[in-house]
């Protein structure tokens, strides 16, 4: 599949003013460069539209986005990987700092990656099921940057994020509901897209600049230091990627994605 088709966007059916951002990249659609270049580059197109809203949905039933792709880090092309983490620096920050409004309406996990994802937009509906959200890096043997943790303090509070931080917590939807991880439950894709919806509409009468500089003053905190230390948050995660124990918990991770799906045959 080409880069062009990891992204699609659509008009609402009944407002052409918001987009139904759609990611594509079956199975899970785990981020890879290629699908954080589409992703990058829909948000440049979206900020220079006549959309002022949108909804970031998945095209798989059971998955919003497992996150990073983990073969972009398991004995990684190191200049690739140097791409792929400036790329996914710049996702975050174009949809975390986007004038428009913004949604995420998951329909299904979203574990690490998926949930930055989801906590970057203003709101989020998820269909209730077995699903779960949540950055559960330490689990992995691997370390949320700091800019994860700041995105998730901007959605819950301090306590509940160094707790589910630390114990690379994926909480179910009746549990993210309870933090206020997420704002809403939906019954299925179309309903978490339109409560979606019902949250845009409630911008309907306020003036979209005045609405967009200060949701980019409430999140300025967040943005800050990445902004400063671009490079550097580059730096060390390449640097990261080169510990044996880092290559060896995500082999042995890898090892447990495969037998998972062994298990169940
Ligand atoms: C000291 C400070 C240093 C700081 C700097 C370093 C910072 C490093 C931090 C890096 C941050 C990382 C954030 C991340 O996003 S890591 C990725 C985390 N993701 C996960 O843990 C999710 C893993 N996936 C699942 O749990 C499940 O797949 C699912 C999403 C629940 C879906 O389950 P389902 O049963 O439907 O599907 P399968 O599990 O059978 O998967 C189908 C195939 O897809 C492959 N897969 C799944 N997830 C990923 C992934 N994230 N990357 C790559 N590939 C993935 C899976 O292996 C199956 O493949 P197969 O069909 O070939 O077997």
């Amino acid at each position: 599949m080409s880069s062009q088709n990891l992204v699609t966007v659509t008009p609402d059916k009944d407002n052409d003013e918001i987009a139904i951002v759609t990611m594509q990249r079956p199975p899970v659609n785990s981020l890879n460069l290629e699908l954080l270049q589409a992703l990058s580059k829909t948000l440049d197109e979206l900020s220079t539209s006549d959309f002022r809203a949108m909804v970031l949905t998945s095209a798989s039933p059971t998955v919003f986005s497992a996150g990073l792709d983990i073969m972009e880090m398991y004995k990684p092309d190191l200049k690739r990987a140097e791409q792929f983490w400036s790329t996914l620096q710049d996702v975050w920050l174009k949809l975390f700092e986007s004038n428009l409004i913004t949604a995420a309406a998951i329909n299904g996990h979203a574990p690490a990656g998926g949930c930055l994802l989801a906590m970057s937009c203003e709101y989020r509906a998820m269909v209730s099921g077995k699903y779960s959200i949540g950055l559960n890096e330490t689990a992995l043997g691997i370390v949320a940057p700091r800019w994860f943790m700041d995105c998730m303090l901007n959605t819950i509070s301090q306590r509940e994020a160094e707790i589910a931080l630390t114990t690379g917590k994926l909480f179910s939807v009746e549990e993210a509901l309870k933090v206020g991880l997420i704002d809403e439950t939906a019954k299925d894709k179309e309903d978490a897209i339109n409560k979606c919806l019902g949250f845009i509409e409630k911008f309907e009468s306020i003036p979209p600049l005045p609405r967009s500089m200060t949701k980019q003053k409430f999140r300025a905190n967040g943005v800050q230091w990445l902004k400063a230390n671009k490079q550097a948050d580059i730096d060390e995660f390449v640097h990261f990627l080169k510990f044996p124990q880092v290559q060896q918990s995500l082999e042995m991770y890898i090892h447990m994605l495969k037998s998972k799906q062994n298990k169940s045959e």
